[in-house]
């Protein structure tokens, strides 16, 4: 049997109930939204074990759609394995794939730097440049090991993702050589350092959606945007990882089957069929801790959590929101929202005015005063690209998701020195953010002949295997 990955290990669990409720509107429950999947994959498993008694609709009819596409191209028939020399043999020379050396004849082994479910990343050195690098050892006949290396080589080169040195094969593993991104993960610093200012949101937020734009242009959804797949360089770049959860699409074809981290996911993750457009809510969510430093959906249990995911309806004008310009409110409108041919793509969400405000070469100077908040939102009101959508109270936002101090500058990518700054320089940004504002069809740079819906593989394998780290 093959091993399964994202945490299928999953225990008997007769306390799950209590397991399962943080403290109301504690730090913790925020918490528990990031890392309570082992919980889940407890859940599910009871899920599965009542699988033969499962009506349609239980969870087992959810879960039985585990998306499984391979690259395009390839069969969704072809057993997970199978075909990995031919894929890999894809792999340029970049990442030398099928060298003869081991990789302790390369690199001096350090310390582990991290740990997933599947295995661990450790810190390694070059033996002829000296140069660090971190290791991820993946695991054959983990289902997903061969997308995930062929994704990674599929995207490597992008600034925005983690790079692909080198990829050594052995008899049991892959060991994937990879930029060392030392400054640590994005969600850290989210937890250390508390809401962020729209000016260092927006910074950060363009970067991400900068690579999710280039994954979708490279028809590669990621699945699992989330901060903890997002890397920081010492020098504060940001950086896509973990691409274990993500699958290659081709335009017009849909991905089936629960993937994701719970907190994270989109909607019509739980209830269908779902394209690229997942990662854009995702983003959405992400946006939405960064200038809250909240969850927008909370529960006191993960089936909670995935309740409001489909239902509450969030109030972007009262309470913290009301020190938010409503353009920064706009965009995440705009970006979770539960109609998906309205949801904006990565593109647009790239072009929208807070974005352009925030990031263009004039809003160097522009002042940031809280003073001019207001008058930055009346201005952009005007620039709305399409009306708000309707917003209904959020009954279960709350929690902070961390409490701090500002946060260091490592990651800002404008400086912002604007004391002495006047309106002129918010006119000019304004004129800046219109000029740009264009709505048009994305276009992909690598498609690959539509196919339709995925089809999918119901193995009790990737059932479980998907819903531990991607439920
Ligand atoms: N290139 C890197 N540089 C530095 N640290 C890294 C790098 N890649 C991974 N890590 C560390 O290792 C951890 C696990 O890596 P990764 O997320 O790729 O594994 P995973 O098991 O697929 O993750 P998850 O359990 O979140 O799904 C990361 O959270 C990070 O702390």
């Amino acid at each position: 049997m093959r091993k399964k990955r994202k945490g299928s290990e999953t225990d008997a669990c007769p306390n799950e109930p209590d397991e399962l409720t943080p403290a109301p509107d504690s730090p913790s429950s925020n918490r528990r939204a990031h890392y309570s999947l082992e919980d889940y994959a407890r859940l599910k498993k009871r899920c599965k074990e009542d699988a033969g008694t499962q009506p349609i609709g239980s969870c087992k009819s959810r879960l039985a759609g585990i998306a499984t596409a391979p690259p395009c191209g390839a069969s969704s028939l072809v057993p997970p394995g199978r075909g990995l020399k031919r894929k890999i043999g894809c792999i340029d020379n970049a990442t030398k794939m099928g060298r003869k050396n081991k990789i302790e004849d390369d690199y001096v082994r350090g310390d582990t730097i991290g740990q997933g479910k599947f295995g661990s990343v450790w810190l390694c050195t070059s033996r002829t440049s000296g140069a660090k690098f971190a290791c991820k050892t993946l695991h054959k006949g983990e289902e997903t090991v061969h997308r995930e290396v062929e994704i990674m080589q599929h995207l490597s080169g992008h600034l925005g993702v983690v790079t692909l040195h080198a990829v050594y094969e052995e008899s049991d593993c892959f060991h994937l050589v990879m930029e060392l991104c030392s400054g640590g993960r994005l969600i850290d610093h989210m937890l250390e350092e508390g809401p962020y200012s729209e000016q260092r949101a927006a910074n950060i937020f363009k970067d991400v959606m900068q690579v999710i734009k280039y994954c979708h242009d490279m028809g590669v959804v990621h699945r699992d945007v989330k901060p903890e797949n997002i890397l920081l360089t010492p020098s504060g770049k940001l950086k896509l990882a973990d691409f274990g959860l993500a699958m290659r699409i081709s335009n017009g074809q849909t991905l089936s089957g629960l993937a994701g981290s719970p907190a994270y996911v989109a909607p019509e993750v739980l209830s269908g069929n779902y394209s690229e457009k997942v990662d854009i809510w995702s983003a959405g969510v992400l946006l939405h801790a960064l200038l809250a430093a909240v969850l927008p959906f909370q529960g006191d249990s993960l089936d909670a959590v995935f309740e409001a995911i489909k239902n509450v309806k969030l109030d972007f004008h009262s309470g913290l929101w009301e020190s938010v310009s409503k353009p920064a409110r706009d965009l995440m409108s705009r970006m979770l929202t539960r109609d998906v041919s309205a949801r904006i793509t990565a593109d647009e969400a790239l072009r929208h005015p807070w974005i352009l405000f925030y990031t263009e070469r004039t809003s160097k100077t522009l002042p940031m005063k809280s003073k001019l908040k207001n008058q930055v939102g009346a201005s952009f009101r005007q620039l709305a690209i399409v009306p708000q959508p309707e917003v209904d109270s959020n009954k279960r936002s709350g929690g902070p998701l961390s409490k701090g101090s500002n946060l260091n500058s490592s990651t800002e990518s404008v400086s912002f020195n604007s004391e002495d700054q006047d309106e002129c320089g918010l006119v000019d940004a304004l004129a800046v953010a219109i000029s740009h504002v264009r709505i048009s069809e994305p276009k992909r740079t690598r498609l690959c002949s539509p196919t339709g819906p995925i089809k999918q593989q119901c193995s009790s394998n990737l059932t479980s295997n998907n819903l531990c780290r991607a439920f």
